[in-house]
């Protein structure tokens, strides 16, 4: 654990761009994160915080370590780590539905001994343990709508935002999982010893929540 920094965990990608907004909007100053670089530990002395710029999957993973005091990351990865950190904002961004889809023709919401490809393979299995059916889970990296099309899985647990991916690959949705967004998670150690500029942090980042 670092004692001088706060150290937050942010995640590249879909969420980067409206996660730098939120902390500009609480006086936190990123202009080091707008720069192109490769470099992957971006300092800014006058708030003594460090971003290091990680995969969204990999959020979770240094907060509940403590390489990282805080981070950034949807609550839809947040819930497939099932990591030991504090969950502290709902940052009111990155909205999406996790939801069971699948080809029209599969009626009903009875998916019993079918396969189901997700890249979310923790979520799916407690969703369907949950309704006391048994599924084989296949677990994808990407482009999961290409499963149920290619004959590999019946259904899918994915993201949902619009709902572009899913119309234009012939899939709908057969139920709802969870809603998910942005969520600014601390780490448990973290949050006694750096007590202070953490609650700071946390208290400026609800200021500027829509
Ligand atoms: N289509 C979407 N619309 C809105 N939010 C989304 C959408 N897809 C994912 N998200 C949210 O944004 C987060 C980051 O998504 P992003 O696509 O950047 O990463 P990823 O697909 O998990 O990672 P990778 O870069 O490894 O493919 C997701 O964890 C989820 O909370
Ligand atoms: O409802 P929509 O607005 O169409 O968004 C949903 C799509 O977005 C995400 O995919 P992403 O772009 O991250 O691609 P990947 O899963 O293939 O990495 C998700 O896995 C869906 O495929």
């Amino acid at each position: 654990m670092n004692m001088d920094y706060i150290t937050i965990a942010m995640a590249k990608g879909r969420l980067a761009e409206k996660a730098i907004a939120l902390l500009e909007k609480a006086g936190i100053d990123c202009s080091e994160l707008k720069v192109e670089t490769r470099k992957l530990i971006l300092k800014d002395e006058s708030s003594g915080i460090r971003f290091v710029m990680v995969k969204p999957v990999d959020v979770p993973t240094y907060v509940e370590y403590g390489a990282a005091d805080m981070g950034i990351v949807g609550k839809d990865v947040l819930m497939e780590a099932d990591v030991d950190c504090y969950e502290m904002l709902d940052l009111g961004f990155g909205f999406c539905r996790m939801v069971v889809a699948g080809p029209r023709e599969v009626t009903g919401r009875y998916f019993v001994d079918k396969r189901v490809a997700t890249k979310y393979p923790r979520i799916a299995e407690r969703y369907f343990k949950e309704k006391g059916e048994n599924v084989e889970i296949i677990k994808l990296n990407g482009s999961v709508e290409l499963a149920p099309i290619l004959g590999l899985s019946e259904v899918i647990v994915d993201i949902v935002e619009t709902g572009k991916t899913l119309k234009e690959n012939g899939l709908v949705v057969l139920d709802e999982i969870f809603s998910s967004s942005a969520r600014l998670i601390v780490n448990r150690a973290s949050l006694k010893v750096k007590s202070q500029p953490i609650k700071n942090i946390i208290a400026r980042l609800r200021g500027a929540i829509n």
